[in-house]
């Protein structure tokens, strides 16, 4: 190896880089500002206006888009005819490509950012070279990573840069250039009609631009998906948001499986919702036990009250530490999970647990982060939609004769961030930071509401004085009936039926309090 090109945009590193290289006998052939930064450090430095004999122009615009530059870059060392063709035209070889693109997210990402300032961060020249080096893998490395430089240094001092590496560094500069050109059509396919005619202006944005480009990265194969003759793999985002369930770390057992993946964001997304002691219990994507408490293991043992025959086989979360007493209890009460998962699991825990092998112990950061877009797969296409993020939006209103008391309404509200969580049509019982009866994910709101109440009943638990969330309103009175006859003595929901009148009437006559929250929380 002999020549390197170093051209970068963020300069992190890249003189303790470039003194490496030169250390080891590398020439250092550089653009405009880079070139000074390493001559700046004393480094003996080439610019590329030397090798091309044209000066940098059209304000950067035109830097290594040259012969000299891409010949040294995409000839083959292993066809006589290609070195014979640099040879007659006077181009060294380039072995060491060192980039990084013009900051095109940073920019577009500042509020001031205008549609000109957003063209001139569109890069020309380093996907040129990249894709040029890339292409050409087994006679140049290319570096877009300063995480890769100490790697490069590495095998320099040993037998060379291996093609294994070489290979890595190529397949990571095509997803990097996917990515990167993804970024600028989700940005120009955003701008409002018009934006052309108003280029020193911020342009207006849609929210959803007409060309969706967006880059998974693959982070485990998996057995099987939802079902064992389904294949199935997990990809995350690039950077995950802390908090997200993708930033999960393993602690312990067995492999995740599609489905363990699926109930733990369930699970953690309804925890996170919580600012006090709260756990989560959820069984096929629904919790089947929530509650809060002044503890964590007084949340977990109201929570699994609520219906243990199903928590068995579930995945439980936490959002405070999870510590060995509250493992020790799920251990006595011989409760089987899949996953737990907690912002933290402490030393004493993951001991108390370490018999249970095949319990997959997750620690994930807690924080009130959200993903911005969530997504569902139909035949052929896939909805975009913002995410479902707000417990209430606007004011509580009390329809009824009778308001709630204030313990009634601590208990609505924790019913309704409850209900966020539940797969319609959603009905909750709750009282006393607990859930006392979920009906999920019926077609008929009615059932949803006899279910709910069918297993409290089952649990032995009773629903007198209990207080009901409903995801959607009421449409007609029959399921207030049923959850007045139950035991609730109140009740929230959006309201906003044709019929909201004949709902209200039922409530007044049924003696209950009854609030509408003017927000509906569907989840499907
Ligand atoms: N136009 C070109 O020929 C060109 N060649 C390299 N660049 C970029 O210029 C940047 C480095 O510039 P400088 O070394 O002048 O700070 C790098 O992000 C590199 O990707 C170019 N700039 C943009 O297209």
């Amino acid at each position: 190896m002999t020549t390197a090109l170093l051209s970068v945009s963020d300069k992190t590193g890249i003189v303790e880089f470039a003194q490496a290289l030169h250390a080891r006998g590398i020439r250092l052939l550089s653009t405009g500002g880079t070139a000074k930064l390493l001559a700046q450090n004393d480094l003996p430095v080439t610019e590329v206006s030397e090798i091309t004999g044209f000066p940098e122009m059209l304000d950067g615009r035109v830097k290594t888009l040259h012969p000299r530059v891409h010949g040294g870059l995409l000839a083959r060392r292993d066809f006589p005819e290609h070195m014979a063709a640099l040879k007659e035209h006077g181009i060294d070889t380039i072995d060491l490509l060192i980039i990084n693109l013009y900051p095109f997210a940073q920019a577009t990402a500042k509020a001031d950012c205008t549609l000109e300032d957003a063209i001139e961060n569109i890069d020309i020249g380093g996907p040129a070279m990249l894709r040029a080096a890339a292409k050409n893998w087994q006679d140049v490395a290319v570096v877009i990573d300063p995480s890769d430089y100490a790697q490069v240094l590495a095998e320099l001092d040993g037998a060379g840069l291996t093609r294994k590496t070489k290979f890595g560094f190529a397949k990571k500069v095509f997803s990097h250039t996917a990515a990167y050109d993804g970024m600028i059509s989700n940005y120009l396919t955003s701008l409002e009609a018009g934006a052309e005619d108003k280029t020193a202006d911020v342009p207006a944005r849609e929210e959803y631009p007409s060309v969706f480009n967006l880059q998974l990265h693959k982070v485990q194969g998996m057995r099987y998906g939802e079902n064992p003759h389904q294949s199935a793999a997990f990809y995350k985002e690039a950077q995950v948001a802390n908090g997200l369930l993708a930033g999960w770390t393993q602690i312990q057992g067995k492999e995740l499986s599609f489905n363990n993946i699926a109930d733990a964001d369930a699970a953690w997304e309804c925890v996170k919702a919580f600012d006090v002691p709260a756990c989560v219990i959820v069984k096929h994507a629904n919790p089947c036990g929530v509650a809060v408490g002044a503890t964590l293991l007084e949340a977990y043992e109201k929570a699994l009250k609520t219906d243990p025959t199903s928590a068995f086989g579930g995945i439980i979360a936490f959002n405070r530490p999870l510590d060995a007493d509250v493992v020790e209890k799920i251990n006595a009460n011989k409760h089987f999970v899949e996953v737990a998962i907690a912002p933290v699991i402490t030393p004493a825990a993951r001991a108390a647990y370490a018999s249970k092998v095949n319990v997959r112990l997750l620690e994930v950061p807690v924080s009130q982060a959200v993903n911005a877009l969530d997504f569902k797969r139909v035949g052929g296409g896939m909805l975009l939609q913002s995410a479902d993020n707000v417990d209430i939006v606007g004011e509580i209103k009390v329809v009824t004769k009778l308001a709630p008391t204030e313990q009634q309404m601590q208990d609505l509200l924790f019913a309704w961030k409850v209900g966020r969580f539940v797969k319609s049509n959603a009905i909750v019982f709750c009282k006393d930071g607990m859930t006392y009866g979920v009906g999920a994910g019926q077609m008929s709101r009615l059932d949803s509401a006899r279910i709910a109440s069918i297993k409290a009943k089952a649990a032995g638990l009773s629903l007198d004085g209990t207080a009901v969330a409903s995801d959607a309103f009421f449409p007609f009175r029959d399921g207030l009936d049923v959850v007045v006859d139950a035991g609730a003595t109140c009740v929230i929901h959006p309201g906003g039926s044709m019929r909201d009148q004949e709902v209200i009437d039922a409530a007044d006559e049924r003696g209950i309090a009854m609030v509408f929250t003017g927000t509906r929380h569907f989840r499907h």
